[in-house]
């Protein structure tokens, strides 16, 4: 599904990111990307959604050899690929639902279908009853939440997030990183960077080590 072959990145600063990393992730499986700070963690799943462009190597998704896709491509590329950020990126003047609806409005989807859909996403994640809320009136892990709804909503094949506990508590940490872990379990491929190894551990997935943008460890932990 994901694969990367002898990948190295570097920006435009001749600061390397990554160094002929390879590795390969099947379809519907769930990996977290960990390692130091500025070890290159964001800057994988960028590639993997053609936020940035590899500076040699090969990134393939879905048999797709991304980093030669022409520009125009893009958006549809991005399209199957569900994004979660730390700071979830959500526009505070628009109701929850608005929030989620987002991607499917850019698509151009029908009204209906859109309610029919926000509604599903909203129920994946609890939040169902919050669908005319805005987004300042909820706490900190029911925004991330709802960043988590907006991502699925289109149902991607691939969802990515990058540190989406960083602001969190270890409970809501632990509860959201359950959450991906159901993604995974219909089918969803889920690759998650976060800096907390002992959560990332607990979770019993494959877990990816990177170490100045070099492959260190790969291995899957015994599930608690
Ligand atoms: N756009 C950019 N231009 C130049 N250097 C960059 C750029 N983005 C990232 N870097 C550098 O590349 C290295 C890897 O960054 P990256 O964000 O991928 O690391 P990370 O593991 O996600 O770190 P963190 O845990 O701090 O988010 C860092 O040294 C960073 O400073």
């Amino acid at each position: 599904m994901i694969r990367f072959d002898q990948v190295t990145k570097r920006y435009a600063s001749g600061h390397e990111a990554l160094h002929e990393l390879s590795l390969e992730l099947g379809a519907g499986e769930m990996a977290f990307i960990t390692g130091h700070s500025g070890a290159g963690k964001s800057t994988l799943l960028k590639l993997i959604a053609l936020i940035e462009r590899p500076t040699r190597g090969h990134v393939t998704v879905n048999g797709q050899n991304i980093g030669a896709m022409r520009q125009r491509s893009v958006p549809q590329h991005r399209r199957g690929i569900g994004m979660v950020f730390q700071d979830h990126r959500l526009l505070m003047d628009r109701s929850v639902f608005d929030n989620v609806a987002l991607p499917l409005v850019i698509a151009g989807l029908a009204r209906e279908e859109i309610g029919k859909r926000v509604r599903a996403a909203l129920d994946k994640v609890g939040l169902l009853d919050r669908d005319r809320a805005a987004p300042i009136t909820l706490s900190t892990g029911e925004q991330q939440r709802v960043g988590i709804a907006r991502a699925i909503v289109a149902k991607p094949a691939v969802l990515i997030a990058d540190e989406p506990t960083g602001n969190l508590d270890p409970q809501l940490s632990a509860e959201i990183m359950q959450l991906f872990a159901e993604f995974q379990q219909v089918g969803t491929t889920v690759v998650v960077a976060s800096h907390d190894l002992p959560l990332v551990k607990r979770m019993g997935k494959r877990v990816i080590v990177l170490d100045h943008g070099r492959l260190l460890d790969d291995f899957r932990p015994g599930a608690l």
